[in-house]
């Protein structure tokens, strides 16, 4: 926020209203006055006075949800040194604020003045936060816009060519782990040969094609990424197990709206939140507790993506955004559409979360609210939810959706937390691996289906399907035939040649805002597999000894290797 932005980068998240004024001459006077205060928070970060000073910024220049952080900030400096004059009057703020320090030659009328300018400061930063919580005092909610804010730097709007080699080694390493898995399970049931495992898939750019390269020779569709097949892959071949760190969990809890609602289910892992290696000090319980049903996974899941980073690098000097689990996560940034934010669960709770884990809320920059913001929505833009979890899995958030997908997605039983990745065609090398986000959709018209995938895509979908219907008019959901679909498979093939005629497909940002979801009602095969995990939840049937799902036999009933992974040298 101390980076001075041009002002046509300027988006605000406030929705817009008929009676905003408009803000253009003065704006690079606020973001003047934003870096300056900023900088004033630097050098004297518990100073109430310049956290209200910068929330009263913050609101000008319309993002409220900032706005509020700030003024909750300096409530909590005011009641800690209000809390401190209580206990001891000799206690005083030391120059500018920085500080308490205590005066032992006695009370004077000083000391009530500071008081006095305390009490009035705590009536500012509520008023701060009260004002721009739309719904108060109705909810303790505000209204957004998610937006990328303009002071973000270069660096963390991309994603860069190490990374993308970091993130294609656990490409390489999954694919291992997977056959050394395998291995096991199979000299369980004495079959095994020995074999090498290559990956299976393989990130690039440009996933939906090449756009036109500006004058510095950068193109807009380069940070679209993509996951291509490595090798050929014959269908039904488990692809992937992607487990991830960055989870959150609901309920159970005495009051029902703390489990699923449909279910009364919560997670039964004795331990969770918690990990197994964290202290007393860590324990995350509480999260579980303020929030109830759904939104404490989505809680959780913002928690442990902080607690990661943190504890991973020096949270002093590292940033969170720079993390690669983090790093890798491309945001959702919805071009209009206003969402509510919650004070509780978005500012209070991450705040608190950072301060156990032994981070200064005021002192250190890297965690301020904006940061919590941003990675919010990239997790919002990469989760997927089963009835108690919501989780953001590494490899699998790299996958694109397509309405006619060649891979599919489930969960892993024994953990809840782990995705199981099955190809339900054969693939050949070169052609892109894709999901389906939104099963519920997958068989319904292409204008139902473009609708639904608004809540992820700034644009409309890019996938064959889609533009296979679109360009036959077929926009009430016509069948088409599986020849054509085939066809339309192959164009999406990643080789150089093909991506360099396709120059006028674009990319898409996202403007998801929720979870990718699993399918209910349709009868297809990729909807059925995907269900089952719902069914045995329901059903009380989770197996903790599963933790594989079974592996194709053949036509005789004997397991072979050689057909299991045809494809790999
Ligand atoms: C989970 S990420 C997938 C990886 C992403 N392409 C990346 O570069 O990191 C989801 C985002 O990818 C893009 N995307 C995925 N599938 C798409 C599709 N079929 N059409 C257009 N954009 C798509 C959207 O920007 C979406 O928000």
């Amino acid at each position: 926020m101390d980076r001075p932005f041009d002002p046509a980068d300027w988006q605000p998240t406030k929705p817009p209203d008929p009676r905003d004024k408009d803000l253009e001459p003065e704006l690079p006077g606020l973001i003047a006055t934003l870096g300056a205060q900023t900088e004033r928070i630097y050098r004297q970060p518990y100073n109430p006075s310049y956290w209200v000073e910068r929330g009263k910024t913050l609101q000008r220049l319309r993002y409220p949800e900032l706005a509020v952080a700030d003024g909750y900030k300096a409530s909590l400096l005011c009641g800690a040194a209000i809390d401190l004059s209580i206990e001891d009057p000799r206690w005083r703020l030391g120059f500018g604020a920085g500080f308490q320090v205590l005066d032992e030659s006695g009370t004077t009328d000083e000391q009530s003045d500071v008081k006095g300018w305390l009490d009035r400061l705590s009536s500012q930063a509520e008023q701060l936060v009260i004002d721009n919580l739309y719904y108060f005092p109705q909810y303790m909610h505000g209204r957004n816009v998610r937006k990328g804010y303009p002071w973000l730097s270069a660096k963390h709007r991309v994603r860069d060519d190490d990374l993308i080699e970091k993130i294609n080694g656990e490409f390489a390493e999954s694919a291992r782990w997977l056959e050394t898995e395998c291995a096991k399970y199979l000299r369980a049931r004495d079959k095994l040969k020995a074999e090498s495992a290559g990956p299976y898939g393989i990130l690039q750019r440009h996933a939906f094609g090449r756009t036109p390269v500006d004058a510095d020779g950068n193109s807009s569709s380069s940070e679209v990424l993509g996951v291509f097949a490595a090798c050929d892959i014959r269908k039904g071949k488990l692809i992937m197990a992607d487990d991830t760190r960055l989870w959150g969990c609901m309920g159970p809890g005495s009051h029902p709206s703390d489990a699923m609602p449909s279910t009364k289910l919560g997670c039964q892992d004795p331990t969770h939140p918690n990990l197994a290696t964290e202290t007393a000090a860590q324990n995350l319980r509480w999260v579980r507790d303020v929030s109830s049903g759904r939104s404490a996974a989505q809680n959780l899941l913002r928690c442990r993506s902080l607690i990661t980073c943190i504890s991973d690098t020096d949270p002093t000097k590292d940033h969170p955004l720079d993390h690669p689990l983090i790093a890798r996560l491309t945001p959702s940034h919805p071009s209009t559409k206003a969402t509510t934010f919650s004070f509780d669960g978005d500012i209070v709770t991450p705040i608190h979360c950072l301060q156990q884990f032994g981070i200064d809320v005021f002192a250190n920059a890297n965690c301020d609210t904006w940061v919590v913001f941003t990675l919010e929505s990239r997790l919002r833009n990469n989760s997927w939810s089963n009835p108690v979890h919501k989780c953001v899995s590494p490899l699998f958030s790299l996958f694109n959706h397509s309405c006619d997908p060649n891979v599919t997605w489930n969960v892993q039983y024994a953990d809840t937390t782990t995705l199981e990745l099955d190809t339900i065609k054969a693939v050949k090398k070169g052609e892109q691996l894709f999901v389906m986000y939104n099963g519920y959709t997958c068989d319904q018209p292409l204008e139902t289906r473009r609708t639904a995938l608004r809540r992820w895509f700034d644009t409309d979908c890019q996938c064959s399907l889609c533009k296979h219907e679109e360009a036959n008019g077929l926009y009430g959901g016509t069948e088409i035939k599986d020849a054509e679909r085939r066809e339309g498979d192959r164009s999406e093939s990643s080789s150089e040649e093909e991506d360099d005629d396709d120059d006028d497909e674009s990319s898409g940002d996202s403007d998801g805002s929720d979870s990718l979801l699993h399918p209910s009602a349709c009868e297809c095969e990729f909807c059925i597999s995907s269900r089952e995990f719902f069914e045995r939840v329901r059903n009380g049937e989770w197996r903790a000894d599963e933790t594989l799902r079974e592996f194709p036999e053949d036509e005789d009933g004997s397991f072979d290797p050689e057909m299991d992974c045809a494809s790999m040298e």
